[in-house]
């Protein structure tokens, strides 16, 4: 295993772009560095800057400003020499359609400088590694999306790059091709290939990439990996409650009553659910176990096990019993209207809070409709620091 310690092979200094007649700067002022043997995960909302910083990585794009080399090749005084050190899989299929998949690697290999002979050994190689040796000599036409995805990044690799750029590498794959992409990379990175790929499909990527940097605005918004991003900004655990308040009470007051708990490291309110009875809309991206507030001896288990048999267990009892816990498909019996759904980010386990939440909620005559406990994701990190806004 390459050490991750080793010198940088890339490096990107107080990178600026501006664009020509353009007010602000796409990428303004981005700093960071990829080591030998890292996947690197570039994240951020549409018009983040994302592409254009890539952009200038693989020499696409000239920068305005700032530093960055490749390999120890500067991207901007020797674009060819850095181009020799790295690759790209664009995300739309750019592969020369007059030429069989075997010939697309081969004529890649030898326009990057590699002998005739090594290409077409290095080719095959890499059409048994990506599973297409069988089709190999075929009409690139019958090739399936992910069969076409897997073998621009095998063409990427005919002339051994320092540093792989991927585009949205699972964009529209199915499970088999993901998986087989996500473990081809995991083996480049055992290599000592550095990674750098950018996705929306974060929660997927954030199981193989090593460090994050989430970008909005051309800046960095944050740089860690995963599992310090999630602790950091979102929490342990999240607790999803979907109420309906009492008559003339103050969603925002509940709101703040909850965020006021012990545990609770902040309160949200999310978008109120409009859909049909039974249906529970996504959270931030979060793995949330749903549990219907209709299912209340469920909901009284978990909070016994939450209190290891404390208070909090009766007490959700009686609220069932009460008649406190609403049902699933309409305490308010009018399909969602006026229910609110409240997030709890917490230090520690949802099942904790369940009992003091209940509580705060019932000493406002509040009806629980749902409840739903789930970890924290690199989505709802995201989501945490660039907003709720579509761009
Ligand atoms: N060729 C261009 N000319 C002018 N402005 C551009 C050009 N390309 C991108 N931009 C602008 O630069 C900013 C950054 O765009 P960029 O495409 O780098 O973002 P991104 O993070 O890759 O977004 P996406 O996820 O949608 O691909 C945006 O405001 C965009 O409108």
């Amino acid at each position: 295993m390459p050490s991750r310690d080793g010198p940088a092979v890339v490096e990107v200094h107080d990178l600026v772009k501006r664009y020509p007649r353009a007010d602000t700067n796409a990428v303004d002022g981005l700093s960071f560095t990829v080591t030998p043997g890292e996947i690197f995960g570039l994240f951020g909302p549409n018009g983040a800057g994302k592409s254009t910083t890539v952009g200038i990585l693989t020499t696409r794009l000239r920068a305005t400003g700032g530093r960055v080399t490749v390999g120890g090749v500067d991207v901007g005084r020797d674009p060819a020499a850095a181009r020799a050190q790295l690759a790209v899989v664009p995300q739309h299929n750019n592969l020369d359609r007059a030429l069989t998949p075997r010939q697309n690697l081969v004529y890649h290999a030898t326009y990057h400088g590699v002998r005739r002979r090594e290409a077409q050994a290095r080719a095959a190689e890499l059409l048994e590694r990506f599973g297409l040796t069988e089709r190999a000599d075929r009409r690139i036409e019958a090739y399936s999306g992910g069969m076409a995805q897997r073998l621009m990044i095998a063409r990427a690799l005919t002339h051994e790059p320092t540093v792989l750029f991927l585009d949205e590498p699972t964009n529209a794959l199915d499970p088999q091709t993901r998986l087989l992409i996500w473990g081809q990379l995991r083996e480049l990175r055992a290599r000592g290939v550095a990674i750098v790929l950018t996705t929306h499909a974060m929660n997927e990527a954030a199981r193989v990439v090593d460090r994050v940097g989430i970008v909005d605005h051309g800046r960095l918004l944050t740089l860690d990996t995963p599992t310090n991003l999630v602790r950091g900004l979102a929490g342990d655990a999240l607790l999803d409650l979907t109420v309906t308040p009492a008559g003339g009470d103050d969603p925002d007051a509940i709101c703040a009553a909850l965020g006021e708990l012990t545990g609770v490291r902040k309160a949200e309110r999310l978008a109120t659910p409009t859909g049909p009875a039974g249906w529970r809309p996504g959270g931030g991206g979060a793995g949330l176990a749903g549990v219907g507030a209709g299912g209340a001896g469920m909901l009284a288990a978990l909070a016994a096990g939450a209190g290891g048999g404390r208070p909090g267990a009766g007490r959700l009892a009686a609220l069932a019993g009460a008649g406190l816990l609403g049902r699933g498909g309409g305490a308010a019996g009018n399909g969602g209207r006026g229910r609110l759904r409240i997030r709890l980010h917490l230090a520690g386990e949802a099942a904790t809070l369940l009992g003091p939440a209940v509580t705060a909620l019932a000493a406002r005559s509040a009806a629980i409709n749902a409840v739903d406990i789930g970890e924290p994701s690199l989505e709802d990190v995201f989501i945490e620091l660039t907003g709720r806004q579509p761009r």
